[in-house]
């Protein structure tokens, strides 16, 4: 197979000699130069400057010495790809999200990987970004899905989607009517909130202080669910994400603002711990997440 050739070629070009090659690969130096000499018939080139003493690249061999590198390299990621597949998955996960990725965007994922893997217990908890991280890092969870920033040292953080953010309001809203909301419309209006340590919380003040909007009177919800409820109830605009308000928004229950060149975007992003090593099942999760993410 011409990966064997490829890594027989690697060892020889690292070692400088044919029989120092054989020795790390458990092949006789004929069998060694056999897998060169095919390599160098099959490229039409030489690859190695042969001297009694050692062995050096060509520039030929150079040129192919880079990209069996990463031919090797590529090979073995897939070859662990596929051992994943094959292996049994059992365990447990124990998974932290934050309320949109949670409520919206993890319970389908979750049961096409049930569905795949029906030995793996999965636990979700649901919190807000900062409670999310803070389990992650004391190891009560596995993995966590948040949509605020984390910046600790001592977490992996590995971006997962995109999220669309928009501005909501009650149907009956003097603003709902109007086709390109200005920024300054905005102004001197009640908003609804989540709580702070929320990442939608986060967003919606950064950009609230951005555009210097002033806040006539704010309410405060600790979950996406109830800012939702309290704006299709009419209390104020709210800044939620799109996944949050599409059943309202198709049955007219809530308005989007469509504010005038405005489009704002956010990163989900899955953390786990840097110093703690991820089970078979928790890293065969996060791949399948990662391949099926449809918006990256
Ligand atoms: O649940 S959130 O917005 O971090």
């Amino acid at each position: 197979m011409i990966v064997d050739t490829l890594r027989v070629f690697v060892t020889v070009a690292e070692q400088s000699h044919f029989s120092k090659a054989g020795e790390l690969l458990n092949l006789s130096q004929p069998g060694v130069s056999l897998h060169i000499r095919n390599l160098e018939n099959e490229l039409g080139a030489k690859l190695l400057h042969r001297s009694s003493k050692q062995v050096r690249l060509t520039e030929a061999g150079t040129i192919l010495y880079k990209h069996a590198k990463q031919i090797l390299a590529h090979f073995e990621e897939a070859n662990q790809e596929i051992q994943m597949l094959q292996d049994e998955v059992t365990g447990s996960i124990h998974i932290g999200a934050s309320f949109t990725i949670g409520e919206y965007i993890l319970p389908s994922r979750l049961a096409e990987f049930a569905n795949q893997y029906p030995q793996v217990k999965l636990q979700v908890t649901i919190g807000n970004t900062e409670e999310i991280i803070g389990g992650v890092r004391s190891n009560e969870l596995d993995i966590g899905f948040i949509e605020g920033q984390a910046h600790e040292n001592d977490l992996i953080v590995t971006p997962y989607m995109k999220d669309e953010m928009i501005i909501v309001s009650p149907a009956n809203h003097p603003l709902s009517k109007i086709v390109s909301v200005e920024q300054s419309m905005l102004q001197n209006q009640v908003w609804v909130l989540r709580e702070l340590g929320s990442g939608t919380r986060a967003f919606s003040e950064h950009y609230i202080q951005e555009e210097e909007i002033s806040v006539k009177r704010s309410y405060v919800f600790n979950s996406s669910q109830g800012v939702k409820e309290a704006v299709a109830s009419g209390l104020g605009i709210a800044m939620l994400s799109r996944w949050i308000v599409r059943k309202e928004l198709a049955s007219g229950e809530i308005c989007e603002l469509p504010i005038r060149h405005h489009h704002l975007e956010r990163q989900f992003s899955i953390i786990r711990h840097k110093e703690s090593s991820s089970s078979m099942a928790t890293n065969v999760f996060i791949q399948k997440l990662l391949v099926s993410r449809k918006d990256k």
